[in-house]
């Protein structure tokens, strides 16, 4: 960062992903899950530092692989990407059909005859609809740049797919639309799907396993079954995510996250987490806080979940 900053905007990250799977990566804004879809891409910023390992089934590391490899083998091909940015990643001065049919040409190997049709079926996948594929990017709606930008992440029929906020812009039948369809793709092929969403019902419908990002780590992770049913995730943030939801208590966790370059000493949730004070009026009298741990050790992730108390 400018001035000599370092921060660690993702960190201790582990999780693996079968064929056939969704993982949905949640949490707030800011809490690293781009940043870690980027890192798997070589995509993030030149003065980024990565270190560990991201291996694909055939046991190339995404983490040590040259940009030469990422470019000509990764991106598209054995791993695509919609970008939770669609308007900066569609070029700007081509119609959708171009792109659609260029990267049919590239990524499928379609013959030039065939073009015309293929870029309108890949559309349809997306359910872009094809009265708009001589448009510009400028000229689409956000929900429809998002659409093209998933009709042309589809299109390499990579092993994994990556979606980044996919539902960004989306009316409710059309996130539905958008996430079966990523779900068919994945599921239906022994494809694996890693879904970065805020989107929690989006999660709850196609995810298989569920990572509760907070502060750029990963505080529980687990089946989303157990996630969204009984008894629910047991970290007290991803309860509270589950308590914003509007079908639930439409209670928001309050507060806000810590900033990345001044992480507190323990638990980075500790300032907002209902424990704490609910642990202080159990604590013996004379004897340590009951939050002690939460204020000084850094919990890490056991068994599914990161909490001292959980
Ligand atoms: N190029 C960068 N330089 C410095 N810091 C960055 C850079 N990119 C991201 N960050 C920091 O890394 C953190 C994680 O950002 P990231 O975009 O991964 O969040 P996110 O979870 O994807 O949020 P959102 O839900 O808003 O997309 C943020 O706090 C951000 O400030
Ligand atoms: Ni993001």
């Amino acid at each position: 960062m400018p001035g000599g900053r370092h921060v660690e905007a993702v960190s201790d990250v582990r999780f693996d992903l079968a064929p056939g799977q969704c993982l949905a990566l949640v949490g707030e804004s800011g809490c690293g899950k781009s940043v870690l879809a980027s890192a798997l891409l070589g995509l993030l910023p030149g003065n980024a530092e990565t270190a560990g390992s991201a291996r694909l089934a055939d046991g190339l590391d995404l983490l040590a692989a040259d940009e030469r490899t990422l470019a000509r083998t990764v991106r598209g091909r054995r791993i695509g990407l919609v970008p939770q940015s669609p308007a900066a990643h569609l070029t700007p001065v081509r119609t959708i059909r171009a792109q659609l049919e260029e990267t049919v040409r590239e990524l499928a190997g379609v013959p030039k005859a065939a073009l015309r049709a293929a870029a309108e079926a890949a559309a349809e996948r997306a359910a872009f609809p094809a009265d708009h594929l001589d448009h510009h990017p400028h000229q689409l709606s956000g929900g429809l740049a998002q659409r093209a930008a998933t009709a042309l992440a589809l299109v390499g029929d990579a092993p994994l797919l990556l979606a980044d906020e996919p539902t960004t812009g989306l009316d409710r039948d059309l996130v539905h639309r958008t996430v079966d369809e990523l779900r068919a793709h994945t599921r239906d092929t022994g494809r694996a799907l890693l879904l970065i969403t805020h989107d929690l019902a989006a999660a709850e419908r196609i995810a298989d396993t569920v990572a509760v990002m907070y502060a750029g780590r990963i505080v529980e992770l687990v089946p989303a079954k157990t996630f969204f049913g009984k008894p629910g995730p047991r970290h007290p943030y991803a309860r509270g995510l589950l308590d914003a939801l509007p079908e639930r208590a439409f209670t928001p966790v309050p507060g806000a996250p810590p900033e990345l370059g001044a992480l507190p000493a323990g638990c980075a949730f500790a300032a907002r987490c209902p424990l704490p004070p609910a642990l202080a009026a159990l604590a013996a009298p004379g004897g340590p806080p009951a939050d002690r741990d939460c204020r000084t050790r850094l919990p890490l992730l056991t068994e599914g979940v990161a909490c001292h108390h959980a």
